[in-house]
């Protein structure tokens, strides 16, 4: 299927009788075992709300460079100790980003205090429009995977415990939320080029590795997915709309019936701003396939930390050691 499916989640997000919400449920199913991705309407987000976060990422990204920096993650700024939640530079892999952690993580818990890259806290102050932001993208994370629990047979509240662990003495949830700011590039070179097509691109083709990617792309679009016959199509940019792609956690979990699909952006003209939200599980969540999903397992059970860590070092812009630095 080449067209990306526009879902209104309204039901979802509102009173609602159950088979409503079952019924979007299973449109979403069927987005993300078709396609692996669909846009989403009827979130119930203001849209001031992205108007203000534009302008709040548009003030980050305006800085010098020496004000950023001050957020930068250790391999740039060597008097941070953060490796993983912050800032890095475009010189990494073309586009510029801020990696921020939950506001709301236990900065009490072990794994905090002892510095896990995992479970830093943000260097950047994270409050106002980013903090209403993330409290959002939450509310909404939760209600996508209650939907995928429902069409799986499970209890709907099924994941929630899974993904913020802080009721169960955990640190909370490990989600990442970006800020990716894709300079005007002019004559640069592409970080990479199309495998298939040679198409010059600003982001390279991958996987998300996490539960569930929520992203907006603010009015330039450029993302694109590979279909099933490995031809590239375009995400288009629908107003207000964010776009939903399953992960490739969420693939393990569901025993490969909601697809992790590979996508990439190509390299524009102009300057793009996208705004993803990384759904992660819990550290210590196993991930095993649901029984629920039918058919032999065909994945080896893992615990969501250690994959992730493995996941991201394939990320030019997580290779953070500084041996690794290119
Ligand atoms: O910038 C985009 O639209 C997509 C970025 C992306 O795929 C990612 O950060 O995983
Ligand atoms: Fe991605």
């Amino acid at each position: 299927m080449s067209v990306i499916p526009v879902i209104d989640i309204s039901p979802l997000v509102s009173s609602s009788s159950e088979q409503t919400k079952f019924d979007v449920s299973q449109a979403i199913r069927r987005a993300c075992e078709a396609v692996g991705f669909f846009q989403m309407i009827g979130h119930g987000i203001d849209e001031q709300l992205f108007d203000k976060l534009v302008i709040e990422a548009r003030r980050f990204f305006a800085q010098s460079s020496e004000e950023k920096q001050r957020y930068a993650v250790h391999k740039w700024n060597p008097s941070n100790s953060n490796q993983y939640r912050g800032y890095f530079p475009s010189s990494v892999n073309g586009k510029e980003g801020l990696d921020l952690s939950s506001p709301y993580m236990n900065s009490e818990h072990e794994l905090v205090k002892k510095g896990d890259p995992l479970h830093e806290l943000n260097q950047y102050p994270m409050h106002g429009v980013l903090t209403q932001y993330w409290d959002e993208m939450w509310r909404i994370s939760l209600e996508l995977l209650r939907a995928v629990a429902r069409t799986f047979d499970l209890d709907a509240s099924h994941f929630d415990k899974l993904l913020d662990d802080r009721a169960f003495g955990g640190a909370g949830t490990l989600s990442t939320f970006r800020l990716n700011y894709y300079p005007q590039l002019g004559n640069q070179t592409p970080v990479s080029i199309g495998a298939d097509d040679g198409e010059p691109l600003s982001c390279e083709e991958h996987y998300d590795g996490c539960v569930l990617t929520i992203l907006y792309q603010h009015k330039v679009g450029g993302l694109q997915i590979q279909s099933e016959n490995r031809t590239w199509v375009d995400v288009p940019i629908v107003p207000y709309a964010l776009v939903v792609n399953t992960g490739k956690c969420l693939e393990r979990w569901t025993n490969g019936c909601l697809r992790a699909v590979k996508h990439r952006v190509k390299l524009l003209k102009e300057e793009r701003l996208s705004i993803p939200f990384f759904l992660e599980a819990s550290y210590s969540t196993p991930i095993v396939p649901l029984p629920t999903a039918g058919g032999a397992p065909k994945y080896d059970p893992i615990i969501y930390g250690p994959y992730i860590i493995e996941n991201n070092s394939k990320f030019k812009e997580y290779q953070r050691d500084d041996d690794k630095s290119s």
